[in-house]
């Protein structure tokens, strides 16, 4: 059982505390893996959604969606709220291939997932992506990823982001 404390109220999944103690945990437990992937993805146009349909619909939105993620993604992985509609995924040992994979496939649920809008409507997701060492801070692997997902909603939205950084 997580404690309550790590725990979003809304959405029952990790808050920013719980997601930064499972990458402090992983840091310093992982011996195998080398590298970690971070995904951050956030709703398109939300705003949106919550002046059409209301702020409860709004929040029944955000639970449907973390409640489809948090049953499709591995036992190893560490899934959370970053905060309003924003949610992180963090992928030990998963390369940029396996990363692309897992986001593509996300991307791909929720826009095909009925949230039962009255009148229907198509919720999406843009989604940034960072390839970190297992030494990289998550504050640089969240920057990094925050880059690539302000390119995703740039280039039109509901679409996953990936550059290789130039040093
Ligand atoms: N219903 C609900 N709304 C929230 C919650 N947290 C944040 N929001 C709303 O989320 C909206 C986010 O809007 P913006 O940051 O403008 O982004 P957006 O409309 O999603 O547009 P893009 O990100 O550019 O696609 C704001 O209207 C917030 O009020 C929440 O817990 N419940």
């Amino acid at each position: 059982m997580k404690q309550s404390s790590q725990l979003d109220q809304l959405t029952e999944v990790l808050n920013r505390r719980g997601v930064l103690n499972f990458f402090s945990r992983y840091q310093q437990q992982d011996k195998y893996s080398k590298i970690y992937s971070l995904l951050l993805f956030d709703v398109d146009h939300f705003k949106q959604i919550n002046d059409q349909y209301g702020h409860s619909d709004g929040d029944r939105v955000l639970q449907q969606l973390a409640k489809n993620l948090k049953s499709m993604i591995r036992n190893q992985d560490g899934f959370g709220r970053w905060g309003g509609e924003e949610f992180i995924l963090l992928c030990p040992g998963t390369n940029l291939e396996q990363a692309l994979k897992v986001a593509e496939k996300i991307r791909l649920m929720i826009s095909e997932h009925n949230f039962e809008l009255e009148p229907s409507k198509q919720v999406t997701v843009s989604i940034g992506i960072s390839i970190n060492k297992l030494s990289t801070p998550i504050e640089v692997a969240i920057e990094r990823a925050d880059k690539n997902l302000y390119a995703a909603k740039a280039n039109g939205r509901n679409r996953v982001h990936y550059e290789v950084e130039k040093h």
